[in-house]
């Protein structure tokens, strides 16, 4: 029993979460990276905190200072500093100068001071001496920087000795250091002066004279905490990976039209979307909780003393909100290639916005609120507040940091704080809400790849919520201004049997009592794919509605394979989009089923019903063959009792049991094409798309698909487009072939063989040479009496011949003469020398080529395409486009009163157009043609100059004449 509604919402969601998590698991290298990007940014910024802790270890600045400690124990030098440690201090330098040198005691002072330095005695090459203050006053002005200061000594008698000191008292710093030179140089100097002025007066050289200098007990002054400076921007680094991969994926489904298959064959939008965000919240959530772990780890405070439920939430709700904004942004990128260039650029942004937020906008009383609110709005900015709060609150080893039960507190450190832990917390569970709820809005307004969307308020429709009625399609882009769409034109089908068709469809329409044996009816379908007008920066984009369908009427049995041919771009893809709900339809209606495609509730049922194998193959690479079959029933709402062995049965039909685990990356073209119609087929659907199945296949392997294709219509109608005449010609039941947008012809492959083939191939093949008594010898000669017999009885001349065969086509006129011609041509046999005569039907090729050549003649003779044909005889004329006979103008002679004419053949090209393979000899124009009828060609103003026109010929003039 196929499971319904929420039963199968539910089991398409466990069925995508684990599709998600087997391609998640077999792209290791991106999931590593996800994960453990934290390791690697968590230890640069340990690098970053033990370089500045190094450079800061001497200042007591950024600790707290509770036990100050004295000079005497040594936290605070009182020695005099060589010069060179001074900054800025140029060398040769001196420690210090000094005058009075004229006094033997004043000498012996300094003599004593450079000897008794704590730790380290002054060399006299250091010390400069000069007789008066203004000598030093000299030596200092032509020797700037090369002394930090001087002693001045003046001895007033034998009691007293006074001194001066003279320093550079300039504060410098050099490469963030800070060197205070009243401490550094000033008091050493001053306390070994008095020191040994002291020693001198009392004649006692080991005289003590300790001072003791020490610092104010003070709480750090400067903070520092590298997590709360650089993690906002390495953490947001962290969270940029996860951000880039989740957009390449999403993108890449849209890209690969992944999405749209799964939709198609019934996917439920609710389960598509929790699937991925289960799955990548479970991954956000590993990825923040070891970004705490690795933390811890590395011992920073701000991991240590922070509450670890407080950090995981403060990660994980950001890590979280980054998806969301990921599902956001990826609405608007269809190439999944820009993915890395977009997930740069937020980084960038990201990493701006939160310079400015750490530098403290917005979050103080100075901004509004309002401010605020739009600030928080982008999940790194919240981040990095909540990142500096948590920093400053264990800026010290001391502070306690934050914990569950003060989120709601501001720390001391935050005078005029407006934002607390809790506060952020609440912001970012509604910010992910916000970006999930415009993802999801976005995914509906914005046109996917068929240019499909939902119109702005359709949340506004009540249908959408209860599932009736809310999946109303638009089509163009939100911001174009729709061109009018002019109405597809209504002509009657030229063909009779289409006209038929029609007219069978139109009773049954209008008795509403449709066939039980009918799956599908077409009642005048037209799909026009609106103009539009997409005004861009500096230019506006035109383009011009087109009727891509044009009012088809058809009913496809069951039981049977319809095919529609036709040549590129004549609207068969279409036709499927339409049926299939991809694409909305313009006029007319198809009924699936008693379902009709334009009621949002008939398309739910007939999604469950339908298999459809695109043009494109709808593969993940990292998925194997068997998980893509379990993946499809799962969608389609298959028991999952049943699904192994569905699956092993599809696999086993397709020939891909050995290939089963085998990733389809690595899949051949034609092993893709087969595993798509698999999935087309799994589930039993009761009417099956097959849009060119076999494209890329071997002709063995063509074979054996076609084989399966005839089992599966038993039990269900398929509709088939195929490039491919043989497999039409054996799979269809009936065959409609399409050109520009309308059906110009419908039946079994033998009448339209019949109708529109140019009648019989006959083929004659030759014996070998022989000299058989009484047969004809073997040389080229032998064929002429063969050539001739044909020409005389049937008017045809060869179109293919060699040594050893001759090809005719016969028209289909001449069909009453065949049996006797035949016949006779059986008795002559051996005086001909044939070995074997072939007689068939043309093939499905030339119906379809005549079909695209009147096609096209059609829509030349209205645009009046003309082309140009180069004649073997030299000259060029111009000639409408499909046109068979022609007559060349100014061949008009006296041999030749009515000129000459030629036929054109006609093949496709790669793009399915007509293009010129050849023409006939020159031949008279018969007489019975009557030159004043022949159609006239417009536009003949715009051709180049002096290239005459032919003039059209009807061919049934010509077979009349033959
Ligand atoms: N979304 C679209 N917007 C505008 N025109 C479109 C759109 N899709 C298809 N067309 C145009 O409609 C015409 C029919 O396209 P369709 O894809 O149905 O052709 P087809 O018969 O399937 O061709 P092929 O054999 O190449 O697959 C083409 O001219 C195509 O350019």
């Amino acid at each position: 029993m196929v499971r319904r509604g929420v039963g199968l919402a539910g089991q398409q969601y466990a069925a995508l979460v684990r599709k998600n998590a087997t391609v998640t698991w077999r792209q290791k290298q991106s999931t590593v990276v996800q994960l453990l990007s934290s390791l690697f940014f968590i230890f640069l910024i340990f690098c970053i905190d033990k370089a500045v802790r190094q450079r800061f270890e001497a200042s007591t600045a950024y600790k707290n200072v509770r036990e100050p400690l004295t000079s005497s124990s040594g936290t605070m030098a009182t020695s005099i500093p060589p010069c060179e440690r001074k900054f800025f201090v140029k060398t040769p330098c001196y420690d210090f100068l000094w005058s009075g040198d004229s006094s033997p005691r004043v000498a012996s002072i300094v003599q004593a001071i450079m000897a008794n330095n704590p730790g380290r005695p002054i060399p006299s090459s250091k010390v400069l001496s000069f007789p008066t203050p203004a000598d030093v006053d000299d030596w200092l002005l032509a020797n700037p920087m090369h002394c930090p200061g001087a002693l001045h000594f003046t001895v007033k008698n034998a009691t007293v000795i006074a001194y001066g000191i003279q320093t550079n008292s300039t504060a410098v710093s050099r490469r963030g250091d800070y060197e205070d030179p009243t401490f550094k140089f000033q008091i050493p100097l001053q306390l070994a002066a008095e020191r040994e002025i002291a020693r001198s007066l009392i004649g006692d050289p080991n005289f003590v004279w300790n001072v003791g200098i020490k610092e104010f007990a003070h709480p750090a002054t400067e903070t520092f905490s590298a997590v709360g400076q650089a993690g906002p921007t390495f953490f947001l680094a962290i969270a940029m990976f996860g951000f880039v991969f989740q957009i390449s994926s999403l993108v890449t489904e849209k890209e690969l039209k992944l999405r749209q298959a799964m939709s198609i064959m019934g996917l439920y939008e609710s389960a598509y979307w929790l699937s991925w965000f289960t799955w990548e919240a479970m991954l956000t959530l590993i990825s923040a909780l070891l970004t705490v772990l690795f933390g811890m780890m590395f011992q920073f405070d701000f991991f240590k003393n922070n509450s670890f439920i407080v950090l995981f939430l403060v990660f994980f709700l950001f890590q979280l909100n980054m998806l969301t904004f990921a599902f956001m942004i990826s609405t608007f990128i269809s190439k999944a290639s820009s993915a890395t260039t977009v997930g740069f650029s937020i980084f960038i942004i990201g990493f701006l916005t939160q310079l400015v937020t750490t530098f403290g906008f917005p979050y103080s009383d100075t901004y509004k609120s309002y401010f605020r609110a739009i600030w928080s709005l982008f999940p790194p900015n919240l981040f990095a507040k909540a990142v500096n709060i948590l920093g400053d609150a264990t800026s010290t080893p001391e502070d306690p940091g934050v914990s569950w039960g003060r989120i709601n507190q501001c720390t001391y450190r935050e005078p005029d704080c407006v934002i607390t832990i809790e506060t952020i917390y609440k912001w970012l569970i509604t910010t992910f809400f916000v970006w999930f709820i415009l993802a999801i809005y976005f995914d509906n307004i914005i046109p996917n790849a068929n240019g499909v969307r939902k119109s702005a308020f359709y949340f506004l429709n009540p249908g959408y919520w209860t599932g009736r009625g809310g999946t109303k399609v638009r089509e163009g882009s939100i911001c174009s201004c729709m061109g009018s769409t002019p109405p597809v034109e209504e002509t009657s089908p030229t063909d009779e049997d289409v006209l038929a068709e029609e007219m069978v469809v139109k009773q049954t329409k209008e008795g509403d009592d449709i066939d039980p044996n009918v799956a599908v009816q077409v009642r005048g379908l037209t799909k026009t794919y609106p103009g539009t007008v997409n005004v861009g920066c500096c230019k506006c984009k035109r383009t011009s509605p087109y009727h891509a369908v044009k009012g088809t009427w058809v009913n496809l049995a069951k039981d049977q394979l319809f095919c529609l041919l036709g040549p590129n771009g004549a609207g068969k893809t279409t036709v499927i989009n339409c049926l299939t709900g991809i694409t909305p339809i313009t006029g007319g209606d198809a009924i699936i089923y008693g379902n009709s495609v334009r009621s949002s509730i008939g398309m739910a049922n007939i999604r469950r019903m339908i298999g459809v194998c695109p043009q494109f193959d709808i593969l993940w690479d990292a998925l194997t063959a068997v998980e893509h079959l379990a993946l499809f029933a799962s969608i389609k709402g298959l028991p999952h009792t049943e699904i192994k062995a569905v699956v092993g049965k599809s696999l086993a039909e397709v020939k891909l049991t050995q290939a089963a685990h085998v990733r389809a990356g690595s899949f051949s073209g034609g092993m893709k094409r087969r595993l798509s119609v698999a999935i087309a087929l799994i589930g039993d659907p009761k009417l099956v798309f097959l849009d060119e199945p076999t494209t890329g296949m071997d002709p063995i392997t063509r074979r054996h698909v076609w084989d399966i294709i005839e089992d599966a219509k038993k039990g269900r109608a398929i509709v088939l487009t195929t490039h491919s005449m043989e497999e039409a010609d054996i799979l269809s039941d009936r065959i409609a072939i399409m050109a520009k947008g309308k059906f110009r012809c419908i039946g079994t492959s033998i009448r339209l063989k019949s109708r529109f083939g140019t009648g019989y191939i006959a083929n004659i093949n030759f014996s070998a040479a022989t000299s058989l008594p009484g047969v004809v010898s073997s040389d080229d000669s032998r064929l002429e009496p063969v050539k001739r017999f044909f020409y005389q009885r049937l008017g045809v001349k060869p179109k293919e011949e060699n040594k050893s065969f001759l090809t005719f086509v016969i028209p289909r006129e001449k069909e009453p003469l065949l049996t006797s011609f035949f016949g006779e041509l059986q008795d002559r046999e051996r005086e001909f020398g044939i070995s074997d005569i072939q007689l068939g039907l043309t093939t499905l090729e030339e119906v379809f080529l005549n079909i695209a050549k009147q096609a096209e003649l059609e829509s030349s003779a209205a645009e009046g395409t003309l082309v140009t044909l180069n004649l073997t005889s030299g000259t060029s004329i111009q000639v409408p486009k499909g046109v068979r006979f022609v007559g060349i103008p100014g061949t008009e002679s006296e041999e030749n009163p009515r000129g000459l004419m030629v036929e054109v053949f006609w093949e496709a090209d790669d793009a399915g157009s007509l293009c010129i393979a050849g023409h006939s000899p020159e031949t008279p124009i018969p007489a019975n043609v009557d030159l004043n009828r022949t159609p006239s060609l417009s536009r003949r103003a715009s051709l180049p100059r002096g290239t005459p026109v032919g003039f059209v010929i009807e061919p049934s003039q010509i077979q009349n004449q033959s």
